[in-house]
């Protein structure tokens, strides 16, 4: 089958979190089982972009609103990433430095996928599947289904995959001009709750919708940031399928990121020279338990409790611990945890900013990693955690759920919790220090465990191609649901006139 992911992120041309891990390695994994999948992603002003060679594949025009504008499809020539690797370029629009966080971030993702549904449009063939990710390209699939310009695409598969429901890039209607000219008494599946909401329409308009493990997908029909009502009624065409990780970018045994590989065999020895390193770096004294945490500084991921919960730790434990903070998001969390690190010198270290060479030395050189989110689709690093033979300490939530068992249950690999709160972090340090301290045959077992469960993407990789499988089967049913659709121009939705047929 030939797949064509359409996404904002890609490692390791440009990622701000776990939606360019997914890019850059889950269409590796399914060209190895025989398929041929390829990435388009807006062309920004990335180290990656100038450090590789490409060859110019295609040039073309659309409006954006009442503009016109040009843009070019590059292709990377040796297709080094174990894939088609094809970036949009829209002179102004997308060559920017960061991925997000511009005045314009609307315009710019709309122009993106207008841009990929006209360059697909122009191919003589069509792929089997469209896989779009996360909200910045979900206008897509009703693009293909409804803009009168991308008419023969409509007969495409379009797969949706939520890695983050709470962010859905609502535009208000008076950006609806942006669209290309579509039907507009169809103009209910790009809405809800009266805005342009781009997620939904995705959720509305795709053939599938997926969710990157199983326990988030349960859990958005009563905790969606407001689409609960249209996820229990899209129920039907949604479904969990759990991340999995590059284990070739993701190997102790040979990163090029760490001081020291090792395998299961010579875990405790690679640990400890990683975390002597890191423990240099940052002041930390190597003898004592080291606790990182990595991610968004933000309150999904629960890092606003982090500065009491480490202080309750510092006070109940008496300075057993260290801890190491890595990560960048709400100012006043940041100036919360360097505080901490004034306060508690020489326990407490900070890197606020974004660090892939660190993240990964921590990741090694770490005893325990905390993961207290509020809301975790899947989250990766715990899975990172693992393979690196760090315990993963996790409230139990989404991904993390599905994905960590706690120590004293049989067979169990990790610490969890259930609630994101000062009390609950901190008296699973305690337990941490526990196991750390007295129970050292557990600990040592449980490390070498958890180093050799299989989280690599071959077999999710191969439930993503079942499920293309599967939508190519319904093509014709598709079709002829699309045609009674026209037909009926209620502005109702389509996946209830399918169950009618
Ligand atoms: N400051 C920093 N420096 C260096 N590296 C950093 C960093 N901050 C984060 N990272 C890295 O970014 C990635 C974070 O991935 P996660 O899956 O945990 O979260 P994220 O919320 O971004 O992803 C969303 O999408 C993914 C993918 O589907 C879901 O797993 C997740 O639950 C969902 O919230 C990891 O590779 C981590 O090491």
């Amino acid at each position: 089958m030939e797949i064509i992911h359409v996404t904002a992120e890609c490692y390791p041309v440009a990622k701000a979190g776990g939606l360019g891990d997914v890019a850059g390695a889950l269409p590796k994994y399914q060209n190895g089982l025989g398929h041929t999948s390829k990435v388009v992603m807006p062309m920004y002003r990335t180290k990656f972009l100038y450090n590789n060679e490409w060859d110019l594949v295609h040039e073309g025009g659309q409006y954006l609103g009442h503009q016109w504008f040009h843009y070019s499809i590059i292709k990377e020539r040796t297709s080094k990433l174990g894939f088609d690797l094809f970036l949009v370029d829209i002179n102004g629009l997308l060559d920017r430095e960061k991925i997000y966080g511009y005045d314009d971030d609307t315009e710019r993702f709309v122009g993106f996928q207008i841009a990929v549904c006209d360059w697909i449009n122009s191919w003589n063939n069509k792929p089997d599947i469209i896989h779009c990710h996360d909200h910045h390209t979900g206008l897509v699939p009703f693009m293909l289904k409804y803009c009168y310009s991308f008419n023969r695409l409509e007969d495409v598969p379009s797969v949706f995959t939520i890695h983050n429901a709470e962010y859905q890039g609502w535009m208000g209607w008076d950006k609806s001009y942006l669209l290309p000219s579509y039907d507009s008494w169809k103009s209910g599946m790009l809405e809800w709750q009266n805005t342009i909401n781009p997620l939904a329409s995705a959720v509305k308009c795709a053939w599938e919708v997926t969710t990157v493990s199983p326990n988030y997908m349960n859990e958005l029909r009563y905790n969606a940031n407001g689409l609960e009502a249209l996820f229990e009624y899209e129920k039907g065409k949604c479904k969990g399928i759990l991340n999995g990780i590059d284990n070739v970018v993701w190997n102790p045994a040979t990163d090029p990121l760490l001081v020291k590989n090792y395998d299961n065999g010579g875990v405790k020895e690679g640990k400890l020279a990683n975390k002597i390193e890191v423990c240099q770096r940052f002041g930390l004294d190597p003898e004592k338990p080291l606790f990182i945490f990595i991610g968004r500084l933000v309150g999904e991921k629960a890092a606003d409790v982090l500065p009491d919960a480490i202080r309750s730790a510092k006070y109940h434990y008496h300075g057993q611990a260290c801890f190491l903070i890595l990560g960048s998001g709400e100012s006043e969390i940041e100036s919360r945890l360097n505080a901490l690190v004034h306060q508690f010198s020489g326990y407490v270290n900070t890197f606020i900013g974004y660090n892939e060479a660190l993240a990964h030395l921590m990741y090694a050189g770490a005893d325990f990693l905390l993961m207290p989110s509020r809301v975790e689709p899947c989250g990766l690093n715990q899975l990172y955690a693992l393979r690196y033979g760090t315990v993963p300490m996790v409230r139990n939530t989404g991904g993390l759920k599905d994905t960590v068992k706690d120590f004293e249950d049989f067979q169990g690999f990790g610490i969890c919790f259930e609630q994101a709160n000062i009390e609950d972090i901190s008296d699973s340090i305690g337990r941490a220090l526990h196991l750390y301290n007295n129970q050292s045959e557990v600990f040592s077992w449980m490390r070498n465990y958890m180093m050799k469960i299989d989280h690599s993407w071959n077999t999710s990789a191969k439930e993503y191609i079942e499920l293309y499988g599967s939508l190519k089967k319904d093509v014709g049913k598709h079709s002829l649901a699309n045609v009674i659709d026209k037909k009926d121009n209620t502005g109702g939705d389509g996946a209830q006139e399918v169950k009618t047929l």
